[in-house]
């Protein structure tokens, strides 16, 4: 497999890949504004650092990667649905996209020196299993300056299909203590911690014990504020109108067996989420996208 790729993409400048102990394949992108790695287990992003920069991209120092195996770290694409299913909560928690092995597209080295990787999933025994469609997910990821990622969901099938998610992904920061989230004042909210709908958030987002808050129609460019690193990573998107806000603090970074205790200090997440209603009903050949792009501001 390894061996087929690196023929396959030998003449792709700045292309090369490699394989977990457990056989996960990651492709990893380096052009002369950023590199990358992603793993095609899951369609999902684990590194992004421009040239120059430190790492934008957080992946737990406990991270498991195995088949089957959500990855915890980077950009986990939940898909179709977001957090537990509405009706069946036995269903995967963030739907099955990110526990699937998708397959590499298209690989390309552009003009203007970024480079495009395209991965797709489809239906298979095991997610028609769960959720009875016909479907094409593309992700396709453009690293330069930028890192932009593009989720498109195409309806294959001969039946309407809802499509929620998310782009979940995880930024490092310096220090949790010296950073704030701006780009949702006065936006309202739902608290997943404390249960309360409706919040207003006031002022910037400061972490200083467990988010879990769903900011609602919302498609504002967020912006983390790293004290430590004294810089600002901003994140913008488009085909959502919902974005999660999530740092799992003390006691869930314990809990979770593959979060390192103390990653909690040094993570956090901003979601460019479809869910509730704002999700997509596609008919037979309809599409839909959901981007989100990632870069370092001023
Ligand atoms: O542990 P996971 O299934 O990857 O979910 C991690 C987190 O994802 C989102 O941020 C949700 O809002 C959280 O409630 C959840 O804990």
């Amino acid at each position: 497999m390894l061996q087929q790729l690196q023929q396959k993409y030998a003449n792709t400048t700045g292309i090369s890949f490699s394989q977990s102990d457990s056989g996960l394949t990651f492709i990893h992108v380096a052009n002369d504004q950023a590199q990358a790695k992603v793993c095609v287990h899951g369609g999902h992003v684990c590194e992004f650092q421009p040239i120059g920069e430190k790492p934008v991209i957080w992946m737990s120092e406990d991270v498991v990667y195995k088949e089957g195996k959500a990855i915890r770290g980077g950009v986990p694409v939940c898909w179709p649905w977001f957090g537990p299913h509405s009706t069946d909560t036995s269903l995967p928690q963030h739907g099955f996209a990110r526990n699937q092995h998708w397959t590499i597209a298209h690989i390309e080295n552009r003009a203007n020196g970024q480079t495009l990787v395209e991965l797709i999933l489809t239906e298979t025994d095991s997610s028609l299993a769960i959720w009875p469609h016909a479907f094409e997910l593309k992700i396709s990821i453009v690293v330069g300056i930028e890192l932009e990622m593009n989720l498109t969901s195409t309806n294959t099938g001969d039946s309407p299909m809802v499509v929620g998610g998310a782009l979940h992904t995880y930024f490092v920061v310096g220090d949790i203590a010296e950073t704030e989230i701006t780009g949702l004042d006065q936006t309202v909210f739902d608290d997943k911690v404390s249960s309360e709908d409706q919040i207003i958030q006031k002022g910037g987002v400061l972490i200083d014990q467990e988010v879990d808050r769903v900011y609602l129609d919302t498609d504002t460019t967020c912006v983390i504020h790293d004290g430590q690193n004294d810089r600002n990573i901003e994140v913008s998107k488009s085909g959502s109108h919902t974005t999660v806000v999530w740092n799992p603090w003390i006691e869930k970074s314990q809990e979770l067996g593959d979060f390192n205790d103390n990653g909690y200090l040094t993570m956090v997440c901003i979601e460019a989420v479809n869910a509730g209603n704002d999700v997509y009903e596609l008919q037979p050949k309809q599409s839909c996208s959901l981007i989100q792009r990632i870069k370092i501001g001023n």
